[in-house]
């Protein structure tokens, strides 16, 4: 494998902070990216069932996702998702009606489609306060996946806001840090709506591989800053670096836009 992309994969984060074998995959827009991801997720759900497990565990995240998953991931063919569990890398605490609920949205334009039952769905009880919602989502979590300190998801997809948060850990945030518990709350959250419920970051590094899928020029500056950048400290999509999982940022031509480092441009029918 030559140097450069060795460079391409590897990523150095600074002092303390293990390297992550990751892969930077470009598309020309997200009419391409969509389609490419829905068959990447297929292709591994396929894998996760076939193997011991013998269940696929995909955490979903919110936002700009919802829209993309809910388009292309049921024209994937042949799709089989008797045996996929699904949970949220976040949630906002609202009720599921609210269009803010990515769970509310994804119920709505995704499951049925690719017949989810609510069954396979790890949801958080939005009636609760705030921090119990996150200890009971952490309940569930720790039920769904036994024996097991920290729940290892097959696949994790994440997004990135323009700041460089994911999730709903956002830059300077003290749940950056958060070393405990699987799952917390916060009440403060600078993107409304502030009460939310998140993954920590441990839980995000446990994962056996995670797709950030972030589109659009808005997102270029920030992107650099988190792939080529070595700030400390490190926003939070830069401490996404799980291990010994692999890392995978699918993206568009904007959000690229600014990137020197060597990237992947697969055709249409590359298997990723
Ligand atoms: O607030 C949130 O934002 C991020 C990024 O969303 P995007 O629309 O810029 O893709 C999202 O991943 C997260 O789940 C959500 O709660």
């Amino acid at each position: 494998m030559s140097l450069a992309l060795l460079c391409g994969r590897k990523r150095c984060t600074g002092p303390g902070m293990a390297a992550a074998s990751q892969r930077v995959l470009v598309f020309p827009s997200s009419s391409e990216l969509g389609p490419a991801l829905a068959r990447f997720i297929a292709v591994r759900a396929q894998e996760s069932c076939g193997s011991e497990r013998a269940r696929f565990t995909l955490g979903l995240s919110g936002g700009s996702l919802v829209s993309m998953l809910s388009r292309d991931l049921p024209a994937v063919p042949g799709l089989d998702c008797r045996k996929w569990l699904l949970g949220f890398c976040d949630e906002r605490l609202v009720p599921f009606q609210d269009p803010e609920s990515s769970y509310g949205l994804y119920k709505t334009s995704l499951l049925p489609k690719i017949s989810v039952r609510e069954s396979q769905v790890l949801a958080i009880n939005p009636s609760l306060p705030v921090e119990e919602a996150a200890e009971d989502y952490a309940t569930k979590l720790r039920e769904a996946f036994p024996g097991e300190e920290i729940p290892v998801f097959d696949l994790l997809l994440l997004g990135m806001g323009p700041d460089g948060h994911t999730c709903s850990l956002f830059p300077e945030h003290p749940l950056l840090e958060e070393s405990e518990k699987l799952v917390a709350g916060l009440k403060d959250s600078p993107k409304p709506p502030p009460q939310r419920v998140t993954l920590t970051v441990p839980v995000l590094n446990a994962a056996r591989c995670v797709a950030f899928v972030t589109t659009g020029g808005s997102k270029a500056a920030v992107l650099k800053r988190v792939l080529e950048g070595k700030e400390a400290p490190a926003l939070p999509a830069a401490r996404v670096l799980p291990s010994p999982g692999e890392l995978l940022w699918f993206l568009d031509e904007s959000a690229a836009g600014s990137l020197t480092l060597s990237v992947e441009r697969p055709t249409c029918a590359a298997a990723l």
